[in-house]
């Protein structure tokens, strides 16, 4: 959940889209890709399938969601940084895939129709937005009855256990150093910052609950590093 006094959101992904996919790999050592892969098959995505992908950023989840859905499946990629998904529709065309489209709005105030989509995706998304129980709500409202989704994000377990330790360390001895030499210390000084609102696993499963899921389930990658949110509509 985002700090007060944070840098606007939509600025900040906008700064760093050119090296944003870039520093992924790079502070993940490419991991990062197999955590979403891993999400995904737990969602377990179905051929011809209509899915929606919120807060896609440069939208590497949307496209591999279009593979699992084939041709006859779409993806919708939503995103309110317009760098992000500037970035998203030239991946795609690279990738020759033409059945993921993209739609540059805000996540919690859009006019999508409701029960609309399969399933729905949010990765790296929820931590960002003003209000997260809104976003799981919107989620939810997305969903046709019986639809799945799934929420990828850090994990954020209690403060001074190990993997809190590892992670604050991670970040501020690694992470943070090396992207000021990018001149995005600020940036990337707000990813520690929007980790001590940010619900821990059992308070999403909460909220999910809350906003009208039917079922809640949350597990751990990596280390505890990193958490999936996995929800039935
Ligand atoms: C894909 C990842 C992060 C996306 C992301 C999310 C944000 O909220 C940001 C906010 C501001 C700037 C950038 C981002 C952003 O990139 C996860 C991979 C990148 C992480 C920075 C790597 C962090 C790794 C774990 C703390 C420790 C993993 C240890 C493992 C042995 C590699
Ligand atoms: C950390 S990136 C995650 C991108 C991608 N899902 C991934 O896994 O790399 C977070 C994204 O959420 C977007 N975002 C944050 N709040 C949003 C909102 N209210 N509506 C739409 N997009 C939003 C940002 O623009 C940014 O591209």
């Amino acid at each position: 959940m985002r700090p007060k006094d944070s840098l606007p959101i939509k600025e900040l992904f906008d700064t760093v889209s050119p090296t944003y996919d870039f520093l992924n790999d790079l502070f993940s050592f490419g991991l990062h890709r197999l955590w979403k892969r891993q999400f995904l098959r737990w969602l377990n995505p179905t051929y011809g399938e209509n899915w929606a992908d919120l807060c896609c950023g440069t939208g590497d989840l949307s496209i591999s969601l279009a593979k699992l859905l084939g041709p006859n499946g779409s993806v919708l990629g939503i995103d309110f940084s317009s760098s992000q998904i500037a970035l998203a529709k030239k991946r795609a065309f690279k990738a020759s895939i033409q059945s993921v489209s993209w739609l540059e709005a805000d996540v919690l105030d859009n006019q999508l129709q409701s029960s609309s989509f399969d399933g729905v995706v949010m990765a790296y998304g929820l931590r960002n937005l003003s209000d997260p129980a809104s976003g799981l709500h919107h989620m939810q409202r997305l969903l046709k009855p019986g639809g799945r989704a799934g929420v990828l994000d850090f994990n954020h377990t209690r403060e001074g256990s190990l993997s809190s330790v590892f992670q604050k360390c991670y970040l501020r001895k690694f992470v943070v150093p090396l992207a000021s030499t990018m001149g995005l210390r600020e940036e990337y000084s707000y990813l520690e910052e929007s980790l001590k609102s940010f619900p821990t696993g059992s308070l999403q499963k909460d909220m999910a609950i809350s906003v009208g899921f039917k079922k809640a389930s949350y597990r751990l990658i990596a280390g505890a590093q990193m958490g999936a949110l996995l929800l039935q509509a």
